[in-house]
């Protein structure tokens, strides 16, 4: 009994009892613990963070800017089949930006439809700002009431599909001009710099449309006295860069095709002389140039102009895209404030997408063929050389017209050869990179008159300049 007493004691007296006092408190917690297990089982959890996309091993201060080179949407390629799972989803960081980089059809729906909402903003940019009046072109302006009155001043007054047709007699009488110095190159055996000629008329067509006809004679301005700029809400300056933007915008995207179609016909010979041979059937007899009314039953030609986008889509990485809000997406969290990338190159040249991915083949496109429903309107996510949702190119109607009556009119009125000795396995295909991708080498083509026997009047060196 008094051995049971001592131990009560040593349980309840704190000065004289150090032993009972431990126990205590180790016995205690142990006893309490059920409860608690209890109570925190009821308690609503926080809810857990999903993780950052995968990122490749990067170097302080800079990140993976090392990795990143010459030709972006190449490495980024390479780096994303590496780095990510199934190819979709990998961030970078660029120097202390984290940059979100798209590769695939499934990670380019969840940023351009799924989540376009939160997606649909631009990276502030201070060489953007510099160039086009701080932001305020279409292409570059953050998401919001600017942007959306901007894109709307463009696609009503410019690039709806009834404006577009509207200018189909300047666009007529342009191709007339090109191919009227073109001829002249035929008769005297020059060269054309094809590369050139295409840039000036694609810039010349969106002058038309933006400036009207007497632009370069007179200095008039069609479309900035049409347009009231207190009607949208912006100034004069807002409405010089919007306006400016549509050069930009529309002048190399149109005549990189041009000038790509024409390569990739060059090295495939046998489909120049398909595509030949369908534009110049469909023409009626004796007609001296294509006209817009003939395009409608060339479907080898609209099967071309696809594939040129797809193995040389002019925008590669799509203009960067910017995140407005956290955003989950295929088990991870892309924070807000994060730059998109989205490598529509990559994903167009992949072959769990495309069969015999890396070769020129429009026929994919035609009935029967294994691409024979996709298109580039913005619903096929492995097909995108004109972005998706709210960003999509506002152009695309006005691009392919520039494009499809110059490409045929070229098919039709010329044979076409390489200069001198030179043989299809000579052309250079090394890319420039920039917003835009362009051949490093000018291309430069002998035209000769379709339908003559006649020789060149003298042959002549040269490249003849339009
Ligand atoms: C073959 C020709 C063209 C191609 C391949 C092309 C491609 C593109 C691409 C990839 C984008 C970015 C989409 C995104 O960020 O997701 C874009 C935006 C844009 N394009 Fe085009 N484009 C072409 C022709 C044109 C033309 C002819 C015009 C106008 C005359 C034009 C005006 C614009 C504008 C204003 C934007 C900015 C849209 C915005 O940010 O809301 N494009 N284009």
């Amino acid at each position: 009994m008094a051995a049971h007493m001592d131990l009560v004691y040593q349980f309840t007296d704190a000065t004289t009892a150090p032993l009972a006092q431990r126990l205590l408190l180790f016995i205690l917690p142990l006893m309490l613990l059920p409860l608690l297990l209890h109570i925190a089982s009821r308690s609503p959890k926080p809810p857990k963070k999903k993780p950052l996309p995968p990122l490749p091993p990067a170097l302080p201060v800079i990140g993976h800017l090392l990795l990143v080179g010459d030709h972006p949407h190449v490495s980024l390629r390479d780096l994303a089949a590496k780095h990510s799972r199934s190819g979709g989803l990998m961030l970078l960081r660029l120097g202390a930006v984290p940059n979100l980089v798209v590769s695939s059809p499934g990670a380019a729906r969840a940023v351009m439809r799924t989540h376009d909402h939160v997606f649909a903003s631009r990276p502030a940019s201070t060489v953007v700002d510099g160039l086009v009046y701080g932001s305020s072109s279409v292409a570059f302006a953050p998401y919001g009431d600017y942007w959306r009155q901007a894109r709307k001043l463009v696609t009503t007054h410019l690039l709806t599909v009834r404006k577009v047709q509207a200018y189909h007699v300047a666009r007529q009488e342009e191709v007339r001009l090109v191919i009227a110095k073109i001829r002249e190159a035929a008769t005297i055996g020059a060269e054309v710099d094809i590369s050139e000629t295409m840039n000036a008329f694609a810039n010349d067509i969106i002058c038309r449309a933006v400036c009207g006809k007497f632009f370069r004679a007179e200095g008039r301005n069609k479309l900035f006295r049409e347009l009231n700029h207190e009607e949208y809400g912006i100034t004069r300056d807002h409405m010089k860069a919007i306006l400016m933007d549509m050069f930009e915008a529309g002048t190399a995207t149109s005549s990189l095709v041009l000038e790509f179609a024409m390569v990739e016909l060059l090295r495939n010979p046998h489909l120049m002389a398909k595509l030949q041979a369908e534009v110049r059937k469909k023409m009626p007899k004796g007609q001296e140039m294509v006209k817009e009314e003939n395009l409608a039953g060339m479907v080898y030609l609209r099967a071309v102009v696809k594939e040129t986008l797809r193995l040389h889509p002019p925008v590669p990485l799509l203009v960067p895209h910017r995140s407005m809000a956290d955003c989950d997406i295929d088990g991870y969290t892309i924070p807000s404030g994060t730059r998109v990338i989205i490598n529509s190159w990559a994903i167009c040249r992949d072959p769990k997408s495309w069969e015999m991915a890396e070769e020129f083949m429009p026929e994919r496109f035609m009935d029967g063929g294994s691409a024979a429903g996709i298109d580039f309107k913005g619903n096929d996510f492995q097909f995108t050389p004109f972005g998706a949702g709210r960003r999509m190119c506002p152009g695309v109607n006005f691009g392919l017209a520039t494009i499809n009556i110059m490409l045929a009119n070229l098919m039709y009125c010329f044979d076409w050869t390489l200069p001198g000795a030179m043989k299809k396995e000579d052309i250079n295909m090394a890319e420039v990179f920039g917003l835009t991708v362009h051949r490093k080498e000018k291309l430069i083509l002998v035209p000769k008159l379709h339908g003559t026997s006649a020789q060149p009047m003298k042959p002549e060196a040269g490249a003849i300049k339009l």
